[in-house]
């Protein structure tokens, strides 16, 4: 029976843990005793992956090839060199992405590809984006299961296994009705009603899980509703903040699928992708949480549609609720507190609704500019 003594063992070992410390090295990875293919060898620990703070991370990021992947690419890549960081995700690459650095399929359900991954490419930092959102996540639960929770338990075990440091993203959508709206604090009831929100939960407690019990550097951010100009929203309640910009700049037009009064936290994706920078770089003495709210700003699409049409008067703004996206959005914080990211790391956003405007209508306009020019 020495399967069983060495099963018996380390599970003794993953119980008790060894005197004087408090968290466990990496030789009792989560996976072991079901002698999955994730078993790590005995002397592989959280440190042993060599890291030193003058170097450049070795980054990944999962699921990049979304509305914020590409950007967060373009900034890394800018900091760290372009090789550095790969781009994955299961979707075809546009070719102007797929020629600005390197780029590698990589489904997070599949986790000895992963694994491969990370081990061939020496990775140090991996930013995991691969989501379904809140609105597509109730309109496939199962998948949506099955993408953000158990791809999420793949990057975390591959994460800790590696000895990476790990930010995960989540969300306004880890609230729920039962939450103060105005505004939400880090710590309070979260008891969303999505399935995304659900999942987004999970890996915020997962993560801190894995930091306090083995060790894993766990980082986490609740994102606000992003806007972007030159990237489209992948199917969230948040994706109308987006959408009315391009459809103002096409045909002066744009109908809402929110009620005019639903009020959201919302940030321009320079100041997203800085701050999840940022947080990255923070000294782990400046973190006393591994999940923070980030905010910048939070309007109503009445609000946002009268300052868009300051600058185009002419634009004509309707309503078409839809009762999905409206019930979640009802459910959401209105505001979000994000004192604790201000003072313990120096959270400051750049972009409030005005300079918001402007960017994007900068943007878009030069895109049209081009495009009848060609
Ligand atoms: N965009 C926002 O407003 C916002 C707000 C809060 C949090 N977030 C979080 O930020 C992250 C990135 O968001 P986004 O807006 O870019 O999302 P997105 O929906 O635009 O992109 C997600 C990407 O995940 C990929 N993906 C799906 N299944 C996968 C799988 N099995 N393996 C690998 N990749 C897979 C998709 O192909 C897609 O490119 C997500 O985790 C999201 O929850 C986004
Ligand atoms: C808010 C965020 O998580 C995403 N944009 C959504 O609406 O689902």
């Amino acid at each position: 029976m020495p399967v069983l003594r060495a099963l018996s063992k380390v599970v003794k070992q993953t119980l008790l843990g060894s005197p004087g410390c408090s968290c466990q090295p990496l030789t009792v990875a989560v996976r072991n005793i079901s002698f999955s293919p994730r078993q790590v060898t005995s002397d592989a620990s959280f440190h042993s992956v060599s890291f030193s703070e003058t170097d450049h991370p070795k980054v990944l990021i999962t699921g990049g090839l979304g509305q914020l992947g590409v950007g967060l690419a373009k900034m890394l890549r800018k900091k760290f060199g372009k090789n550095n960081v790969i781009l994955s995700d299961i979707r075809k690459p546009p070719s102007s992405v797929f020629h600005s650095g390197p780029f590698i399929y990589s489904d997070i359900l599949d986790y000895k590809n992963l694994r491969e991954i990370v081990v061939n490419n020496r990775i140090t930092w991996l930013f995991h984006y691969s989501a379904l959102l809140s609105a597509v996540g109730e309109a496939n639960v199962a998948l949506a299961r099955s993408v953000n929770i158990t791809g999420l338990h793949n990057i975390l075990d591959i994460a800790a296994e590696h000895g990476l440091r790990l930010f995960v993203p989540s969300t306004i959508g880890a609230f729920g009705p039962t939450s103060p709206r105005n505004p939400t604090p880090d710590l309070c009831v979260q008891r969303p009603r999505t399935i995304y929100g659900v999942s987004k939960v999970h890996a915020e407690l997962m993560g801190e899980y894995y930091h306090h019990r083995y060790g894993l550097d766990f980082r986490c951010l609740r994102y606000p509703g992003i806007i972007s100009a030159d990237s489209m929203p992948g199917g969230g309640t948040t994706d109308y903040a987006v959408q009315i910009f391009h459809d103002a700049i096409k045909s002066g037009k744009f109908e809402c699928n929110l009620r005019p009064d639903t009020r959201l936290p919302m940030m321009y994706i320079d100041d997203c992708l800085r701050a999840t920078l940022e947080v990255m770089e923070a000294p782990v003495d400046t973190l006393s949480m591994r999940t923070y709210n980030i905010n910048a700003m939070s309007f109503t699409p009445e609000e946002l549609a009268q300052e868009l049409q300051k600058q185009m008067p002419e634009l004509e703004v309707t309503y078409d609720v839809d009762h999905v996206r409206q019930a979640i959005a009802d459910s959401w914080p209105m505001n979000f507190d994000d004192s604790n990211a201000r003072k313990e790391w120096g959270w400051k956003h750049d972009y409030d609704l005005p300079e918001l405007i402007q960017t994007m209508l900068n943007y878009l306009s030069s895109e049209t500019r081009v495009a009848r020019a060609n």
